[in-house]
């Protein structure tokens, strides 16, 4: 079963995990040894600051591209933090800058779920939970920027008018929600896979729908497993706050997706 999943995923990574498990015997398959197995494979995959985990296609589309759902102010800080990032020079030379823009898909690894058969139906339907609505501007439109010498990252957020929680306003939740996906972000840009452990919230002041938000998120520190991310929510000139917000994320071994805990 393992050999198929290795097989799925595909591209890059799923070859990266077949090789791995090759000359392993059927009975090996679900035991520890293919938790090792797997687990020494992905160490040699590159971490999401280098390569897209995306399994399925050459080119996916990128959903953190300027749309016309974005406001003027959305694509004037957008345009600001492009232009600190990698550039090519007209000699063709790439001038290095500090940060760089994450791309966004909607969709993951659709095998990972800690053991659980996903009916085809699931399979084919599940999408990222940000990026799920097609109406543009609706819902969250966003895009992270992530400074690696610095280990932080901002992303720029839009909030849509299907986010609403108290009349006029963004819901605690979705505000929650990209909290938790900028901080979870950065966590595993610079730590590997992870999962948030403990999210804790401060709401300051009620973000109203359609603004345009700052959120800042750096690292605070590493401890063995646990990667501690800071973060805040500011408006776009950063002198109004909205959030306050700490993370724990966890590391995992490639057997937590897989339904152990190695
Ligand atoms: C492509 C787009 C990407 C967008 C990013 C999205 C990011 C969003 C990520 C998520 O939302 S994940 C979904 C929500 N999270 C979960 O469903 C996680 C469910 N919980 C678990 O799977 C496990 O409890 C968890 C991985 C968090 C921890 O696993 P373990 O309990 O096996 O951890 P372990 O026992 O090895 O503990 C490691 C350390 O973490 C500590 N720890 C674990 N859970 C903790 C907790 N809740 N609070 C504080 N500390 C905690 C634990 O005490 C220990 O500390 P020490 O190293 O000091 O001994």
């Amino acid at each position: 079963m393992l050999r198929h999943i290795a097989r799925r995923l595909g591209s890059l990574h799923g070859q990266q995990i077949f090789n791995g498990l090759k000359g392993i015997s059927p009975d090996q398959l679900l035991s520890k040894e293919i938790h090792r197995h797997l687990q020494s494979s992905l160490e040699t995959i590159s971490p999401i600051s280098t390569t897209s985990l995306w399994p399925f296609s050459s080119q996916p589309r990128d959903f953190s591209q300027p749309n016309s759902s974005w406001s003027p102010e959305m694509r004037k800080v957008y345009d600001d933090y492009i232009g600190l990032c990698d550039t090519d020079s007209e000699n063709g030379e790439k001038q290095k800058g500090p940060w760089r823009k994450l791309p966004s898909y909607n969709r993951s690894i659709k095998y990972a779920t800690a053991g659980i058969h996903l009916s085809k139906l699931i399979q084919a339907k599940a999408r990222l939970f940000t990026r799920n609505v097609k109406d543009q501007g609706a819902t969250f439109e966003y895009v992270v920027f992530v400074n690696k010498e610095e280990k932080r990252c901002v992303c720029v957020f839009q909030a849509g008018h299907l986010l609403e929680g108290a009349p006029g306003h963004v819901h605690g939740g979705a505000i929650a929600t990209i909290i938790d996906t900028v901080t979870g972000t950065l966590a595993g840009f610079l730590s590997g896979p992870i999962m948030t452990a403990n999210l804790n919230i401060d709401y300051r002041s009620p973000m109203p729908l359609g603004s345009v938000v700052l959120i800042h998120s750096a690292l605070d520190r590493i401890e063995r497993k646990k990667t501690y991310i800071t973060c805040k929510v500011t408006s776009t000139d950063e002198s109004k706050l909205y959030t306050e917000a700490t993370a724990l994320f966890v590391s995992i071994g490639v057997g937590h997706l897989f339904g152990s805990r190695n």
